[in-house]
Protein backbone atom coordinates (compact mmCIF):
# COMPACT_ATOMS: atom_id res chain seq x y z
CA UNK A 1 0.00 0.00 0.00
CA UNK A 2 3.10 2.40 0.45
CA UNK A 3 3.70 1.82 -2.68
CA UNK A 4 0.33 2.77 -4.24
CA UNK A 5 0.43 5.88 -2.14
CA UNK A 6 3.71 6.85 -3.21
CA UNK A 7 2.48 6.61 -6.96
CA UNK A 8 -1.02 8.36 -6.58
CA UNK A 9 1.04 11.30 -5.16
CA UNK A 10 3.25 11.07 -8.26
CA UNK A 11 -0.07 11.05 -10.35
CA UNK A 12 -1.80 13.51 -8.91
CA UNK A 13 0.88 15.55 -7.75
CA UNK A 14 -0.51 16.14 -4.93
CA UNK A 15 1.50 15.28 -1.10
CA UNK A 16 -1.60 15.76 0.72
CA UNK A 17 -4.81 14.01 2.47
CA UNK A 18 -8.24 15.34 2.84
CA UNK A 19 -9.46 14.76 6.62
CA UNK A 20 -13.01 13.29 6.89
CA UNK A 21 -13.48 14.81 10.43
CA UNK A 22 -17.09 15.58 9.74
CA UNK A 23 -18.36 17.40 13.19
CA UNK A 24 -21.96 17.83 13.14
CA UNK A 25 -21.20 21.86 13.52
CA UNK A 26 -19.34 21.84 10.03
CA UNK A 27 -22.64 19.94 7.80
CA UNK A 28 -24.41 22.33 5.98
CA UNK A 29 -28.40 22.84 7.43
CA UNK A 30 -29.87 21.42 4.41
CA UNK A 31 -28.34 18.20 4.40
CA UNK A 32 -29.26 18.02 8.33
CA UNK A 33 -32.89 19.05 7.96
CA UNK A 34 -33.30 16.51 5.30
CA UNK A 35 -31.28 13.81 7.04
CA UNK A 36 -33.08 14.73 10.28
CA UNK A 37 -36.64 14.38 8.42
CA UNK A 38 -35.83 10.94 7.06
CA UNK A 39 -34.41 9.61 10.88
CA UNK A 40 -34.98 12.51 13.28
CA UNK A 41 -33.04 14.00 15.41
CA UNK A 42 -31.33 10.82 16.19
CA UNK A 43 -27.46 9.11 16.13
CA UNK A 44 -29.10 7.75 13.09
CA UNK A 45 -29.86 10.71 11.64
CA UNK A 46 -26.52 12.50 12.58
CA UNK A 47 -25.04 9.40 10.73
CA UNK A 48 -26.95 9.97 7.64
CA UNK A 49 -25.86 14.05 7.59
CA UNK A 50 -22.18 12.95 8.19
CA UNK A 51 -22.38 10.31 5.24
CA UNK A 52 -23.82 12.41 2.52
CA UNK A 53 -21.38 15.41 3.48
CA UNK A 54 -18.66 13.19 3.77
CA UNK A 55 -19.62 11.74 -0.49
CA UNK A 56 -20.03 15.23 -1.51
CA UNK A 57 -16.39 16.14 -0.32
CA UNK A 58 -14.86 12.92 -1.63
CA UNK A 59 -16.88 13.41 -4.75
CA UNK A 60 -15.51 17.07 -5.79
CA UNK A 61 -11.87 16.17 -4.90
CA UNK A 62 -11.04 12.63 -5.47
CA UNK A 63 -9.70 13.29 -8.69
CA UNK A 64 -7.10 15.58 -7.48
CA UNK A 65 -6.22 13.85 -4.34
CA UNK A 66 -4.12 10.59 -3.69
CA UNK A 67 -5.52 9.53 0.06
CA UNK A 68 -7.94 10.12 2.93
CA UNK A 69 -7.89 10.23 6.58
CA UNK A 70 -11.23 9.71 8.24
CA UNK A 71 -10.91 10.07 11.76
CA UNK A 72 -12.92 7.60 13.55
CA UNK A 73 -13.72 9.97 16.91
CA UNK A 74 -15.79 12.37 14.96
CA UNK A 75 -18.34 8.86 13.82
CA UNK A 76 -17.97 7.23 17.37
CA UNK A 77 -19.24 9.89 19.17
CA UNK A 78 -22.99 9.01 17.29
CA UNK A 79 -22.47 5.33 18.28
CA UNK A 80 -23.12 2.50 16.05
CA UNK A 81 -24.91 4.64 13.66
CA UNK A 82 -21.11 6.86 13.63
CA UNK A 83 -19.62 3.43 13.13
CA UNK A 84 -21.45 2.59 9.93
CA UNK A 85 -21.17 6.42 9.03
CA UNK A 86 -17.48 5.35 8.91
CA UNK A 87 -17.50 1.84 7.28
CA UNK A 88 -19.29 3.60 4.36
CA UNK A 89 -17.24 6.19 3.68
CA UNK A 90 -14.18 3.94 4.21
CA UNK A 91 -16.03 1.69 1.26
CA UNK A 92 -16.95 4.59 -0.86
CA UNK A 93 -13.78 6.26 -0.69
CA UNK A 94 -12.13 2.90 -2.36
CA UNK A 95 -14.84 2.92 -4.57
CA UNK A 96 -13.23 5.67 -5.81
CA UNK A 97 -9.38 4.46 -5.13
CA UNK A 98 -8.35 6.33 -2.66
CA UNK A 99 -5.71 5.44 -0.11
CA UNK A 100 -7.51 5.30 3.40
CA UNK A 101 -5.43 6.22 6.05
CA UNK A 102 -8.01 5.68 9.16
CA UNK A 103 -7.70 7.62 12.11
CA UNK A 104 -7.45 5.55 14.88
CA UNK A 105 -4.52 6.49 17.00
CA UNK A 106 -4.77 2.72 18.90
CA UNK A 107 -1.84 1.46 21.49
CA UNK A 108 -2.52 -1.12 24.21
CA UNK A 109 -0.22 -4.41 24.94
CA UNK A 110 0.19 -7.21 22.42
CA UNK A 111 -3.25 -9.28 22.32
CA UNK A 112 -5.23 -6.18 22.34
CA UNK A 113 -2.79 -4.54 20.21
CA UNK A 114 -3.44 -7.63 17.76
CA UNK A 115 -7.08 -7.18 17.79
CA UNK A 116 -6.89 -4.06 16.80
CA UNK A 117 -4.54 -4.03 13.73
CA UNK A 118 -6.83 -7.45 12.45
CA UNK A 119 -9.52 -5.21 12.55
CA UNK A 120 -8.72 -2.41 11.13
CA UNK A 121 -6.12 -3.68 8.45
CA UNK A 122 -6.30 -7.78 8.82
CA UNK A 123 -8.58 -10.17 8.61
CA UNK A 124 -10.69 -11.80 11.51
CA UNK A 125 -11.23 -15.19 11.73
CA UNK A 126 -14.65 -17.08 12.33
CA UNK A 127 -14.59 -20.31 12.23
CA UNK A 128 -13.72 -21.27 8.62
CA UNK A 129 -13.87 -18.01 7.41
CA UNK A 130 -12.13 -14.59 7.39
CA UNK A 131 -13.35 -11.17 6.66
CA UNK A 132 -11.78 -8.14 6.01
CA UNK A 133 -14.07 -5.84 8.50
CA UNK A 134 -12.98 -2.21 8.48
CA UNK A 135 -10.55 -2.54 6.11
CA UNK A 136 -8.86 0.94 5.96
CA UNK A 137 -5.05 0.96 4.37
CA UNK A 138 -3.06 2.55 6.86
CA UNK A 139 -4.21 3.22 10.69
CA UNK A 140 -2.43 5.61 13.13
CA UNK A 141 -0.43 4.44 15.86
CA UNK A 142 0.42 5.41 19.42
CA UNK A 143 3.38 4.28 19.88
CA UNK A 144 3.55 4.54 24.45
CA UNK A 145 3.38 0.91 25.23
CA UNK A 146 6.32 0.49 23.33
CA UNK A 147 7.48 -2.71 20.78
CA UNK A 148 4.59 -4.70 22.43
CA UNK A 149 2.07 -2.24 21.20
CA UNK A 150 3.45 -1.58 17.57
CA UNK A 151 5.14 -5.53 16.66
CA UNK A 152 1.13 -6.80 15.88
CA UNK A 153 -0.14 -3.82 13.93
CA UNK A 154 3.69 -4.49 11.97
CA UNK A 155 2.91 -8.27 11.72
CA UNK A 156 -0.63 -7.67 10.48
CA UNK A 157 0.65 -4.93 7.64
CA UNK A 158 3.54 -7.68 6.59
CA UNK A 159 0.46 -10.08 5.86
CA UNK A 160 -1.45 -7.58 4.14
CA UNK A 161 0.74 -4.94 2.33
CA UNK A 162 -0.51 -2.19 4.52
CA UNK A 163 0.75 0.20 6.30
CA UNK A 164 1.08 2.37 9.74
CA UNK A 165 2.03 6.09 11.06
CA UNK A 166 3.29 6.01 14.61
CA UNK A 167 2.82 8.97 16.62
CA UNK A 168 6.67 10.87 16.60
CA UNK A 169 5.80 14.72 17.27
CA UNK A 170 2.33 15.81 17.13
CA UNK A 171 0.90 18.91 16.46
CA UNK A 172 -0.79 20.16 19.41
CA UNK A 173 0.28 23.04 21.88
CA UNK A 174 0.63 20.60 24.69
CA UNK A 175 2.88 17.90 22.82
CA UNK A 176 6.49 19.06 24.36
CA UNK A 177 4.81 18.17 28.33
CA UNK A 178 6.36 14.43 27.19
CA UNK A 179 7.35 14.85 23.83
CA UNK A 180 10.30 17.19 24.35
CA UNK A 181 11.49 15.77 27.89
CA UNK A 182 14.89 15.45 26.94
CA UNK A 183 16.66 11.85 27.95
CA UNK A 184 20.16 10.89 28.31
CA UNK A 185 20.85 14.33 26.01
CA UNK A 186 17.96 13.96 23.35
CA UNK A 187 14.11 15.07 23.13
CA UNK A 188 11.52 11.62 23.67
CA UNK A 189 10.23 12.48 20.19
CA UNK A 190 13.90 11.82 18.64
CA UNK A 191 13.78 8.52 20.51
CA UNK A 192 10.86 7.62 18.87
CA UNK A 193 11.61 8.60 15.72
CA UNK A 194 14.66 5.87 16.04
CA UNK A 195 12.48 3.59 16.93
CA UNK A 196 10.56 3.82 13.67
CA UNK A 197 12.98 3.60 11.86
CA UNK A 198 14.26 0.66 13.30
CA UNK A 199 10.81 -1.06 13.50
CA UNK A 200 10.37 0.02 9.43
CA UNK A 201 13.77 -1.10 8.53
CA UNK A 202 12.64 -4.68 7.11
CA UNK A 203 9.03 -3.26 6.03
CA UNK A 204 10.42 -1.53 2.90
CA UNK A 205 8.29 -0.86 -0.47
CA UNK A 206 9.83 0.24 -3.68
CA UNK A 207 11.25 3.09 -1.94
CA UNK A 208 9.49 4.15 1.47
CA UNK A 209 9.30 1.87 4.59
CA UNK A 210 5.10 1.37 5.53
CA UNK A 211 6.09 1.86 9.09
CA UNK A 212 5.80 5.76 8.78
CA UNK A 213 5.45 8.82 11.58
CA UNK A 214 2.85 11.59 12.07
CA UNK A 215 5.20 14.76 13.15
CA UNK A 216 2.65 18.28 13.29
CA UNK A 217 2.86 20.80 10.84
CA UNK A 218 3.47 23.09 13.90
CA UNK A 219 6.72 21.93 14.36
CA UNK A 220 8.75 22.68 11.24
CA UNK A 221 12.45 22.68 12.67
CA UNK A 222 11.50 19.48 14.69
CA UNK A 223 10.26 17.75 11.31
CA UNK A 224 13.61 18.94 9.71
CA UNK A 225 15.68 17.04 12.22
CA UNK A 226 13.14 13.99 12.18
CA UNK A 227 13.58 13.81 8.26
CA UNK A 228 17.03 12.80 8.68
CA UNK A 229 16.66 10.49 11.37
CA UNK A 230 14.07 8.62 9.60
CA UNK A 231 14.95 9.03 5.79
CA UNK A 232 12.96 5.88 4.67
CA UNK A 233 9.97 6.69 6.62
CA UNK A 234 6.68 8.14 5.04
CA UNK A 235 5.97 11.35 7.18
CA UNK A 236 2.34 12.17 8.04
CA UNK A 237 2.01 15.73 8.59
CA UNK A 238 -1.10 17.14 10.43
CA UNK A 239 -1.67 20.75 11.31
CA UNK A 240 -1.71 22.32 8.64
CA UNK A 241 -4.44 25.26 7.87
CA UNK A 242 -6.53 25.11 10.59
CA UNK A 243 -3.58 25.06 12.90
CA UNK A 244 -1.52 27.51 11.43
CA UNK A 245 0.65 25.09 9.32
CA UNK A 246 1.55 26.29 5.88
CA UNK A 247 3.26 25.44 2.82
CA UNK A 248 6.61 27.23 3.66
CA UNK A 249 6.87 25.54 6.67
CA UNK A 250 6.71 22.22 4.87
CA UNK A 251 9.76 21.70 3.00
CA UNK A 252 12.33 19.91 5.20
CA UNK A 253 9.39 17.44 5.67
CA UNK A 254 10.08 16.54 2.58
CA UNK A 255 12.85 14.37 1.53
CA UNK A 256 15.29 15.32 -1.87
CA UNK A 257 12.89 13.14 -4.36
CA UNK A 258 10.02 15.53 -3.49
CA UNK A 259 8.75 12.89 -1.93
CA UNK A 260 8.45 11.68 1.96
CA UNK A 261 5.95 13.58 3.39
CA UNK A 262 1.70 13.29 2.70
CA UNK A 263 0.03 16.73 4.72
CA UNK A 264 -3.39 16.48 6.32
CA UNK A 265 -5.74 19.28 6.17
CA UNK A 266 -9.00 18.39 7.87
CA UNK A 267 -11.11 21.37 8.92
CA UNK A 268 -9.42 23.64 6.05
CA UNK A 269 -10.80 21.60 3.32
CA UNK A 270 -14.22 19.93 4.52
CA UNK A 271 -14.94 23.10 6.23
CA UNK A 272 -13.62 25.64 3.69
CA UNK A 273 -17.13 27.06 2.67
CA UNK A 274 -17.42 28.98 5.84
CA UNK A 275 -14.12 30.39 4.93
CA UNK A 276 -14.56 34.29 3.27
CA UNK A 277 -12.20 33.77 1.09
CA UNK A 278 -14.71 31.22 -0.61
CA UNK A 279 -17.20 32.73 0.48
CA UNK A 280 -16.01 35.87 -1.86
CA UNK A 281 -15.96 33.34 -4.64
CA UNK A 282 -19.58 33.21 -4.82
CA UNK A 283 -19.87 29.70 -2.84
CA UNK A 284 -22.69 29.11 -0.16
CA UNK A 285 -24.18 25.59 1.76
CA UNK A 286 -25.71 24.73 -1.50
CA UNK A 287 -22.63 24.09 -3.29
CA UNK A 288 -19.99 23.42 -0.36
CA UNK A 289 -17.96 20.94 -2.20
CA UNK A 290 -16.82 23.36 -4.52
CA UNK A 291 -15.31 25.24 -1.84
CA UNK A 292 -13.39 21.91 -0.61
CA UNK A 293 -12.02 21.46 -4.25
CA UNK A 294 -11.04 24.88 -5.06
CA UNK A 295 -9.50 24.46 -1.38
CA UNK A 296 -7.13 21.50 -2.09
CA UNK A 297 -5.76 23.07 -4.98
CA UNK A 298 -4.92 26.28 -3.05
CA UNK A 299 -3.25 23.88 -0.80
CA UNK A 300 -1.27 21.94 -3.87
CA UNK A 301 -0.24 25.08 -5.35
CA UNK A 302 0.83 26.33 -1.42
CA UNK A 303 2.91 23.61 -1.16
CA UNK A 304 4.13 22.94 -4.58
CA UNK A 305 5.43 25.85 -4.44
CA UNK A 306 6.87 25.82 -1.65
CA UNK A 307 8.65 22.86 -2.54
CA UNK A 308 9.60 24.27 -5.88
CA UNK A 309 11.80 27.54 -4.31
CA UNK A 310 13.32 25.33 -1.82
O1 LIG B 1 -2.67 11.60 13.75
C1 LIG B 1 -3.16 12.64 13.31
O2 LIG B 1 -3.68 12.68 12.21
C2 LIG B 1 -2.97 13.88 14.08
C3 LIG B 1 -1.78 13.98 14.78
C4 LIG B 1 -1.39 15.24 15.27
O3 LIG B 1 -0.29 15.40 15.76
N1 LIG B 1 -2.24 16.28 15.14
C5 LIG B 1 -3.46 16.18 14.52
O4 LIG B 1 -4.16 17.21 14.41
N2 LIG B 1 -3.87 14.96 14.03
C6 LIG B 1 -5.19 14.79 13.42
O5 LIG B 1 -5.23 15.55 12.21
C7 LIG B 1 -6.51 16.19 12.06
C8 LIG B 1 -6.30 17.69 12.05
O6 LIG B 1 -7.46 18.36 11.71
P1 LIG B 1 -7.46 19.91 11.26
O7 LIG B 1 -6.74 20.66 12.30
O8 LIG B 1 -8.92 20.22 11.18
O9 LIG B 1 -6.78 19.98 9.92
C9 LIG B 1 -7.38 15.66 13.18
O10 LIG B 1 -8.02 14.49 12.71
C10 LIG B 1 -6.38 15.28 14.26
O11 LIG B 1 -6.84 14.23 15.07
Amino acid sequence: MINKLVDKIKKTNAPIVVGLDPMLSYVPEFIQKKAFAEFGETPEGAAEAIWQFNKAIVDATYDLIPAVKPQIAMYEQFGIEGMKAYQKTVDYCHEKDLVVIGDIKRGDIGSTSAAYAVGHLGKVQIGSKSYATFNEDFATVNPYLGTDGIKPFVDVCKEEKKGIFILVKTSNPSSGEFQDRVIDGRPLYEWVGEKVAEWGADCMGDSYSYVGAVVGATYPEMGKVLRKVMPKSFILVPGYGAQGGKGADLVHFFNEDGLGAIVNSSRGIIAAYKQDKYKEMGITEENFADASRAAVKDMVADISGALASR
